[in-house]
């Protein structure tokens, strides 16, 4: 029987260990901590646990005509305590998912001692374990600059957030990527007052222009002030943060928040052992299967480095868990992956969205095409759909307003599909919903 194991207990490992146990294979899955990795005990779901608070505590602020609702007080330490009771549950079931597949769990920190042989270390055993395919889903560490270390107290990073018994009157965020954008958005929507330092390129430059401006408007409305500047120091003081910026300028207050990117965790694999060697840019090559020059060793997730999504890390799991175990599995398909960003807006982006002169067309539709949108008094929201100017397939999407990731799932399906615009128009989804904006972006198209 092939012996296949998986190195690393987040998503990407769950989802590839599963994925391969559907053949005829034994497989092990490492696990340096408990099942669910840092997207379930530090980044992903703390964020979401505190994004869903601010969400809470907008609908007292956010009252329809005429209907009253009383206030909602979130509390820093219900967060806390929802934090761990949804991670214990998550990870529960995460740990019940492998069982029923036949996964082993082996507790500990694997490297390399051969190209087939892996070395697992715990605190108190050492094992060395055989295998046919090895498939490393060991996820990404923040970057951190020796001019910018998160001390845990005035200067902290995501994985503090599960720590964070009380909010400061004001903060500094620095970076304008995914996380610094839904950590800027929902401190300035739980009443901190927020200095958003976002970084040279602006706001959210991984999304189209348009997407980023949104959320720049919206945050500014909201009393954040923001400054497209690098930061070149976080420094904390008796009472506080200075941070110095490219321009020469300083700013201050109560505490910093850094997210400015994440680099693939290989560090500790011992990967010169299996033959393999990081390239320039952090990463191991790979090919649309997850296959490294190894040709038995995959890399999945954020592992594999950027864009660093847990959709994209399953999709990639699931295809490299499938090949390991030698059944059939699609290449990966990076345009059918919906990025989004939880903010307020929520904003999300699939597909190619720009092309050369010509090539691409747009189409906008707002959300006031939907009756849906003015009974829950969310009007300003906009789906753009991007389709081939000569065969008028589907190409990408763009969604800024509530529910803006949700929008994309059938623009998503589209591209997959090769739908053409003429396909969407056809289409009149279940009213009132806002997903009938999709559809009507379609037939906007003249
Ligand atoms: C604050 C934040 C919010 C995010 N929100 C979203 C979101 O809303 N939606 C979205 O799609 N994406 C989001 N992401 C990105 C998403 O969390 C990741 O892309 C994805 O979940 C990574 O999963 P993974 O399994 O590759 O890695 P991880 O979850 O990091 O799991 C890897 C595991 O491997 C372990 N490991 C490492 N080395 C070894 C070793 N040598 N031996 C044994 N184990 C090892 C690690 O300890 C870890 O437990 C967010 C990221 C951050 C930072
Ligand atoms: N909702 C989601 O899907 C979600 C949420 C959070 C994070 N993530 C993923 O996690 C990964 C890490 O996210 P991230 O936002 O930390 O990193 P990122 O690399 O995506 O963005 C970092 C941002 O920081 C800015 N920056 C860099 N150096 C700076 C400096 N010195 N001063 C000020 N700004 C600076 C950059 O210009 C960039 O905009 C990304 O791949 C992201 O996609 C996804």
């Amino acid at each position: 029987m092939k012996q296949i194991v998986v190195i690393g207990g987040g998503p990407a490992g769950v989802e590839a260990a599963v994925a391969a146990a559907k053949g005829h294979s034994q497989v092990t899955l490492i696990s340096e901590g408990p099942i669910g990795g840092r997207t379930g005990w530090d980044s992903l779901l703390p964020s979401k646990v505190w994004l869903h608070a601010a969400e809470l505590a907008g609908v007292a602020e956010h009252t329809a005509e005429g209907v009253a609702i009383g206030a909602v007080h979130v509390t820093p330490t219900e967060v806390l305590n929802r934090i761990k009771q949804v991670a214990q549950r998550w990870s529960e079931r995460e740990a019940q998912r492998l069982q029923a597949a036949g996964v082993k769990v082996v507790h500990g920190v694997a490297a390399f001692h051969s190209p087939h042989e892996l070395i697992v270390r715990n605190d108190d055993s050492q094992q060395t374990l055989t295998a046919d395919a090895v498939i490393i889903a060991t996820g990404s560490v923040p970057r951190f600059p020796p001019t910018m270390k998160p001390d845990g107290q005035r200067i902290i990073a995501p994985r503090f957030a599960s720590h964070l018994n009380t909010l400061p009157p004001d903060m500094i965020v620095i970076g304008g990527g995914p996380t610094g954008s839904e950590f800027a958005s929902l401190f300035s929507r739980l009443g901190v007052k927020v200095t958003w330092i976002v970084g040279a390129p602006g706001v959210l430059p991984m999304f189209d222009p348009a997407a980023g401006a949104a959320l720049a408007a919206a945050m500014t409305a909201h009393g954040a002030t923001i400054h497209q500047v690098d930061v070149e120091r976080a420094e904390r003081t008796e009472g506080g943060v200075v941070v110095t910026t490219a321009d020469g300028a300083t700013h201050t207050a109560a505490m910093a928040f850094l997210a400015i990117g994440r680099v693939p965790d290989l560090s500790r694999l011992n990967l010169a052992a299996a033959g393999l060697e990081v390239g320039a840019n952090g990463q191991l090559a790979v090919d649309n299967y997850g296959r490294t020059v190894a040709g038995h060793i995959f890399v999945v997730g954020d592992a594999a480095g950027g864009p660093m999504l847990a959709n994209r890390a399953l999709a990639q799991a699931w295809i490299a868990g499938r090949t390991a175990a030698e059944l059939s599995a699609p290449g990966y398909c990076p345009h059918t992956v919906v990025s989004a960003v939880y903010t307020v807006p929520e904003i999300a982006q699939v597909g190619i969205v720009s092309g050369g002169e010509g090539e691409l067309q747009r189409v906008r539709a707002s959300y006031t095409a939907s009756l849906k949108a003015y009974l829950s008094d969310e009007t300003e929201g906009w789906v753009e759909l991007i389709y081939d100017a000569v065969n008028r397939q589907i190409r990408g999407g763009i969604a800024v307003g509530t529910h803006a990731a949700d929008m994309l799932a059938p623009v998503a399906l589209a591209i997959q599909t090769g739908a053409t615009i003429a396909d969407l128009a056809a289409v009149f989804a279940a009213y009132p919903t806002l997903s009938e904006v999709v559809f009507a972006a379609a037939r906007a198209v003249k």
